[in-house]
């Protein structure tokens, strides 16, 4: 690496965002599988979107189908997943955009190495709280059931730890409330630190 020299370019993310009309931040919603983290981010993308937003969101089962489909759920694997993730998001995140991000990633150590590529303010983590009991009970994939049987090896919560984030900007356990009412508060929450410039409103969010 020791030959190979950053080239700044003269248009910057400030200037990319400013076009935009927003400041580009990314949202890192972590937690189990089922606990809503692809609900809520996606929930908050349209809401973005439709307001004139420009957004991106990055899934993980979306992700595992091309950039990531040579890696399985060893701790390892999960490792090189996210570093991938974090590269990606952060080129978007350099184009302007708000971006949004829906994996497991299951430990502190692979959230902080993504924290660590962006400024101050510009990583916001948003934990997916929901129990485990909750996540297992909604099985949507009867991923959880498999796992159970021992048909699948690795599984977060089951056969593969989560380490709960204790220093998430926001937490969001989706089995209290409603879409809604949660998508409203991550907009607040966008609003508040400016990511969301004056003067466009978002319309029923009180913001
Ligand atoms: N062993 C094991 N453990 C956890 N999850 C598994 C596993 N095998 C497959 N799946 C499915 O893969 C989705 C999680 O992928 P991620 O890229 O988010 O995982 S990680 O961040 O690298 O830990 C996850 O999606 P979500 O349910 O949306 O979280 C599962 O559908
Ligand atoms: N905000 C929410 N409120 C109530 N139920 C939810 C919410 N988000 C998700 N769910 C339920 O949880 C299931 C799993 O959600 P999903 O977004 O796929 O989770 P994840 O991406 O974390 O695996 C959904 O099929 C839905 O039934």
């Amino acid at each position: 690496m020791s030959n190979i020299v950053w080239h700044q370019h003269s248009i910057d993310q400030a200037a990319r965002g400013a076009q935009k009309g927003q400041n580009p931040v990314l949202l890192w919603f972590t937690g189990l599988s089922g606990s809503g983290k692809s609900t809520l981010a996606g929930a908050l993308e349209r809401a973005l979107f439709e307001h004139g937003f420009h957004t991106y969101l990055l899934d993980g089962d979306n992700v595992r189908h091309g950039l990531c489909k040579d890696l399985g759920f060893s701790l390892e694997d999960r490792d090189e997943n996210l570093r991938r993730v974090g590269e990606v998001a952060k080129l978007m995140v350099d184009s302007g955009l708000v971006v949004l991000s829906a994996f497991i990633s299951p430990t502190r150590e692979e959230r902080d190495r993504v924290r660590a590529l962006f400024s101050q303010g510009q990583f916001v983590e948003v934990h997916v709280s929901t129990p485990l009991s909750v996540c297992e009970s909604r099985d949507p994939k009867g991923l959880y059931a498999k796992a159970r049987k021992g048909e699948i090896e690795n599984f977060t919560g089951i056969s593969s730890p989560y380490e709960v984030p204790e220093s998430a900007e926001l937490t969001i356990d989706t089995s209290k409330g409603d879409l809604g009412t949660q998508v409203n508060g991550l907009l607040a929450y966008l609003k508040a630190i400016e990511v969301l410039n004056p003067p466009r409103q978002i319309a029923g969010a009180g913001i």
